[in-house]
C-alpha cells in the first residue's frame, strides 16, 4: 500500500473502558458515541462496542473503537482478552462511590498485566465520573490527582449525564496515543461544544419525542 493510500484511511484505535459496575462506563460510551444518556441502569453483561469517528488537529481522522467492559467481568477469565492490545484505557470511577475509586488499583493492575508482554503500553486516563453530583462527592480531588501523578495517568473529570468534558476525555486519549498536541483553544472548544449540548439536553427531557438537536461536536476545527 502506498503512503498516500495509507494516509487516506482512518486510523482505528482500540479504547477500553473499565471500572466497577454502575460507575457509568456504558453511559460515558453512549454519551460519546451517540450523544444520548439513559437514567435507567442496565448492567452490561460481558462487553459492548461503540464506534465513533473524530477529527484531530491536522485533518487527522480517527475511528475510536470503544470497548465498554461490564464491571462484573473483574473476576472472569475473559477480561485479559478484552483489555489486550488496547491503545487507550479509561479507568472510570464514580466520584460519589469511594469503593469504586479504591477498586481502581485492581482494574489498573489487570490492565498492566494483560499488556505486560506488549512492546507498546496503552495510554491510560483516570476518569472521575458523575461530577453533576458534586454535592455527593466522597472521593477528594487530591486523591484523584495523586493517583494520576503516581502512575502517570491523564486526569479527567466528566459527567456522562450532562455531557461535561466527555468528548474531551476521549479526544485527549486519542491525541496522546497519536502524539498529537491539542492546544488550549482546541481543548476549550471541545469543552464549550459539550456545554452547549447540556442546554439542549435539558430541553430534550421535557419533550422526549423531539429529536435532539444535532450537536456540532464533529466540527472540531
Ligand atoms: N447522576 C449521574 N448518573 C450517572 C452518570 N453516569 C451514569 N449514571 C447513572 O449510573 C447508573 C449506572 O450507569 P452505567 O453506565 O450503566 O454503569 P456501568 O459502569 O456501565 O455499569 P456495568 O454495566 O455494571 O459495568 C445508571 O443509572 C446511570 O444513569 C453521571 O454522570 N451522573
Amino acid at each position: 500500500m502506498s503512503d498516500s493510500e495509507e494516509d487516506s484511511q482512518d486510523r482505528q484505535l482500540k479504547i477500553v473502558v473499565v471500572g466497577d459496575g454502575a460507575c457509568g462506563k456504558t453511559s460515558l460510551a453512549t454519551r460519546f458515541a451517540q450523544e444520548a444518556f439513559g437514567k435507567q441502569y442496565k448492567q452490561t453483561i460481558g462487553l459492548d462496542f461503540f464506534l465513533k469517528r473524530i477529527s484531530l488537529p491536522g485533518n487527522l481522522n480517527v475511528t475510536l473503537q470503544v470497548w465498554d467492559i461490564g464491571g462484573q467481568t473483574i473476576g472472569g477469565k475473559m477480561l485479559d482478552k478484552y483489555v489486550y492490545g488496547a491503545h487507550g484505557v479509561l479507568l472510570v470511577y464514580d466520584i460519589t462511590n469511594y469503593q469504586s475509586f479504591e477498586n481502581l488499583e485492581d482494574w489498573f493492575s489487570l490492565v498492566k498485566k494483560a499488556n505486560e508482554e506488549n512492546d507498546i503500553q496503552p495510554v491510560v486516563s483516570l476518569i472521575g465520573n458523575k461530577v453533576d453530583l458534586e454535592h455527593m462527592r466522597t472521593v477528594k480531588a487530591d486523591k484523584h490527582q495523586r493517583f494520576c501523578q503516581e502512575n502517570s495517568l491523564i486526569s479527567q473529570f466528566v459527567s456522562a449525564k450532562t455531557g461535561d468534558s466527555v468528548f474531551l476525555c476521549f479526544q485527549r486519549v486519542a491525541a496522546e496515543i497519536l502524539g498529537v498536541k491539542l492546544n488550549k483553544a482546541e481543548i476549550e472548544q471541545s469543552q464549550r461544544v459539550v456545554k452547549a449540548d447540556i442546554v439542549n439536553y435539558s430541553q430534550d427531557t421535557v419533550a422526549r419525542t423531539v429529536n435532539p438537536p444535532r450537536s456540532s461536536m464533529c466540527v472540531l476545527q
